[in-house]
């Protein structure tokens, strides 16, 4: 293609990471290895490929698209087939990192053979190595069958926002030890790979972390849990209304975006653009 800027010497593009396959178990023989775990969520193509090609570790992609993709005010309308839709998109979009898809809202809570039958879907159908269901030990049975079917599954405890109607709302920090703790070892006893720690003090989370042979992946859970997760939206600053205390935005491409159509919408009004150097003789 003529239209890419030339390569670096080096022959890579900038930036670009290259390395082998993240697996599940490479994702879980960081913890042993001290390597700290880099997660984010995409939902889209060029957002998976460009998280991939810049070392994160694993892709979730999350049913958080509820609200960053289809704007609505909780995750819980989102459907299997929804998430097998964006599922196979990243998947197909992503080389190295180890790509995992949530499990939606009813889609696993009904009994052991729906959740089997749909974490299995999302294997055959997406190409994604893993699936990511919210629970502990009231869904340890379900994580245990999962496993058991050889499909890799990723638990989820502290804050829940599938179950935000039964919480009271969405953001409640979790605070009880007890029940965080023993949520995360039955996860653990039943077979799930890694674990999501969502919005529990730090102090907690290091204490499941230590207390843990699986991964611990934080999102408002403080700095030693053994990787992190963020939305992929939420890093790059494109979801301006949503500011909890513990997202660092590392870029701000809303702005970037308003700025950018803001000119456009100038230029075509003023009768600038299209200029010569853009057009056709
Ligand atoms: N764009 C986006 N990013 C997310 O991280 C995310 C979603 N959507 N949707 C699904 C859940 C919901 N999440 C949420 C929702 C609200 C808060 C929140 O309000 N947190 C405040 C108050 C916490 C408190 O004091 O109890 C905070 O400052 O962290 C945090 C996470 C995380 N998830
Ligand atoms: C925030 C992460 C852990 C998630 O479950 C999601 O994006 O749906
Ligand atoms: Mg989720």
């Amino acid at each position: 293609m003529s239209h890419h800027p030339p390569l670096p010497s080096s022959g890579q593009a900038e930036g670009s990471f290259t390395g082998p396959r993240m697996t599940v178990p490479r994702f879980q023989g960081a913890k042993i290895r001290g390597e700290k775990l880099a997660m984010a969520t995409a939902y889209d193509f060029l957002m998976a490929k460009a998280f991939d090609e810049s070392g994160v570790d694993s892709v979730l992609v999350g049913d958080s698209l509820g609200m960053v993709v289809q704007g609505r005010s909780s995750t819980l309308p989102v459907t299997i087939d929804q998430m097998i839709y964006h599922g196979e998109i990243v998947a197909r979009a992503c080389q190295r990192a180890l790509v995992i898809v949530d499990l939606p809202f009813m889609s696993y809570q009904v009994n052991g053979d729906q959740a089997v039958a749909n974490a299995g879907r999302i294997l055959k159908e997406t190409g994604a190595a893993a699936v990511k269901l919210e629970g502990g030990a009231l869904q340890a049975e379900t994580i245990r069958r999962i496993a058991d079917a050889d499909i890799p599954v990723m638990a989820h405890v502290g804050l829940r926002p599938q179950a935000m109607h039964k919480l009271g709302g969405l953001g409640r920090i979790q605070r009880n030890a007890d029940v965080i703790l023993a949520d995360a070892k039955a996860a653990e006893e039943a077979g799930a790979f890694g674990i999501v720690l969502e919005l529990i003090p730090s102090e907690i989370a290091e204490l499941v972390t230590k207390s843990l042979r699986i991964p611990t992946i934080g999102i408002g859970a403080g700095p030693h849990c053994d990787g992190q997760v963020l939305v992929g939206p939420d890093l790059l600053g494109i979801t301006p209304g949503f500011s909890p205390r513990f997202l660092k935005r590392f870029a701000e491409i809303d702005s970037q975006i308003r700025s950018a159509a803001r000119a456009y919408v100038q230029e075509v009004h003023a009768g600038q653009f299209p200029g010569p150097e853009h057009t056709h003789s």
